[in-house]
């Protein structure tokens, strides 16, 4: 989606947001682009940061949709625009609600107990009030852009009692739910004070859809548990066999779709005369070095930025790696920057990179280069073709697009992926160098390997890679997420109530 310099407006926007409504929407907590102010005092629209925007984008683009979601900062309340043939509304949030449903309950309850409680989740009664609140306004504001029987598609853990306020509201509608990051292990969701109105607020949905069959099977067991509503039996497969909890008159289906990228773009992008010449910048740059090593993440305490460093710090100590023969860039964009957990991350982070610079870096020559900002997409793929070693080590995380990109742009078969396992892209990417990031000595012992592997076999692991991710694409992942929707799929078997349950 294109950036805009036009104070919240481009002449596109004439042509105003159609009058019947759409039929084709996306729910999500940020709109594509966010509002931000200019040092001139005006405002500009600017790409949205993370995974989910990646991913939708393009379907978007394709759909001529419309788009209902938050402009990124407080108060903005900008009128509709039509950006790329998409319609995007404005849910204004206030300061306050900035603070208690997306800083509060959204990042700092919902987002650490989704990611087996890396850090301490906290229950506050005036964030779920907020919670409350602001899903209740992304429904009413939903139901107002949908046409009649219009599908409207619902993104992720921000909005999850949008699903049910928005069936109230418009029976009429298709509803599909769709979550990005892990849907937690039973024993950690029960912690949740509110944890019944949220599994009935998901249960509004036709279909509910998750990375991997594991989340939707611990949702499955929980709709029994908590709403009481009957469910399949058996197992769920990867965009294969659909699990049904039965609420009532309607069967709510459940399943895994991993999400992907849009691999044949940033496959032809990577191969371009321009990017390949940045990335031989780079190399010297860095000051040729025989090994590059790169992280791509949001500053977020899953991404296990801070497991990386102490293994490179470590393999420095036993002179496994000589730092003169390698240089790591670590990009790390300033995410949810106010919650505490962040700013604490943020300390610990940039003391590891002054300790391993200060003790193994030379004058003009750190080992870690490390940038806190965001990057354009077109400098990103250029690190990606330069890198040797891709280090994706998150103690969780729901999919993670990086690792998928990385392999994307390797048409030339080079470089290496280090992966961790308790990714979502683990269960696809098998012939990445695969660690457990709790492991310290796993983690270096596959750095090491990476590193030192021969070219035949890099090859190799590279080709299966992208024979996955290429024909795995994001197109294949919202086209069979909505054929389901709309009625495909392949059914559940029989239901079983509570009472009968297995108790996994
Ligand atoms: O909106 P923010 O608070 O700035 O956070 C950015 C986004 O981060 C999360 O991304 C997830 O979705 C990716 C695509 O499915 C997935 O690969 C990744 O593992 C997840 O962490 C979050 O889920 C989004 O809602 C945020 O907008
Ligand atoms: C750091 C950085 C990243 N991107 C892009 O953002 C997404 C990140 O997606 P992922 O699933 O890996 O993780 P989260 O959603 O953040 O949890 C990916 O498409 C990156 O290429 C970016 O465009 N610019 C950046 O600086």
């Amino acid at each position: 989606m294109s950036v805009g310099d036009r104070n919240g407006k481009n002449a596109a926007d004439e042509v105003g947001p159609s009058t019947k409504g759409s039929d084709f929407v996306v729910v999500a907590n940020r709109l594509p682009v966010d509002l931000v102010t200019a040092p001139d005092g005006g405002t500009r629209w600017k790409r949205s940061p993370g995974g989910l925007v990646t991913a939708l984008e393009p379907i978007l683009r394709g759909n001529k949709g419309a788009w209902v979601g938050w402009p990124g900062v407080a108060d903005a309340d900008p009128d509709p625009l039509i950006e790329d043939g998409v319609e995007l509304h404005s849910v204004p949030l206030s300061a306050a609600e900035v603070e208690d449903y997306y800083e509060g309950f959204s990042n700092a309850t919902l987002w650490p107990l989704y990611h087996d409680v890396i850090v301490k989740p906290v229950y506050d009664r005036k964030w779920w009030s907020a919670y409350v609140e602001v899903n209740r306004r992304f429904a009413e504001s939903a139901a107002k852009v949908a046409a009649q029987g219009a599908t409207v598609w619902i993104q992720d853990y921000q909005l999850q009692l949008v699903p049910k306020m928005l069936r109230m509201l418009r029976p009429d509608l298709t509803i599909g739910f769709f979550l990005h990051i892990p849907f937690p292990p039973i024993e950690l969701f029960m912690q949740m004070p509110w944890r019944t109105e949220i599994i009935e607020g998901l249960l509004g949905a036709d279909l509910i859809g998750f990375h991997l069959p594991g989340g939707a099977q611990n949702f499955l067991y929980l709709a029994r548990r908590l709403a009481g509503q009957p469910t399949s039996r058996g197992s769920i497969g990867v965009r294969s066999k659909l699990g049904v909890v039965q609420v009532g008159f309607r069967s709510v289906r459940v399943g895994a779709f991993p999400i992907s990228i849009d691999s044949g773009n940033l496959d032809e992008r990577s191969k371009l005369k321009s990017i390949r010449d940045r990335a031989k910048q780079i190399r010297k740059d860095l000051g040729n070095p025989k090994h590059i090593m790169l992280g791509v993440d949001r500053l977020d305490y899953t991404k296990g930025i801070d497991v990386r460093l102490n293994a490179l710090l470590e393999l420095l100590e036993e002179k496994r790696v000589d730092p003169a023969s390698v240089a790591m860039l670590q990009l790390a964009t300033p995410s949810r920057e106010r919650v505490d957990s962040y700013v604490q991350l943020r300390s610990q982070v940039e003391r590891q990179v002054g300790r391993i610079n200060g003790e193994y870096g030379e004058m003009a020559h750190p080992v870690v280069n490390y940038l806190h900002r965001p990057v354009p997409r077109d400098e990103l793929i250029a690190y990606f073709v330069a890198a040797d070693v891709m280090l994706v080590t998150p103690f969780r995380d729901g999919m993670n697009l990086v690792a998928k990109e990385y392999v994307a742009c390797r048409s030339d078969l080079g470089g290496a992926l280090v992966l961790s396992e308790f990714t979502g892209a683990a269960a696809e990417l098998r012939q990445a160098y695969l660690c457990n990031p709790h492991d310290l000595e796993g983690v270096k012992d596959s750095i090491v390997a990476a590193l030192e592997q021969d070219r035949d076999e890099g090859r190799k692991r590279m080709r299966a890679l992208r024979r996955q991710v290429l024909t795995h694409d994001v197109e294949r992942w919202a086209k069979s997420f909505l054929a389901a929707l709309s009625g495909g799929g392949v059914a559940g078997s029989a239901l079983i109530a509570d009472d009968e349950a297995e108790t996994s």
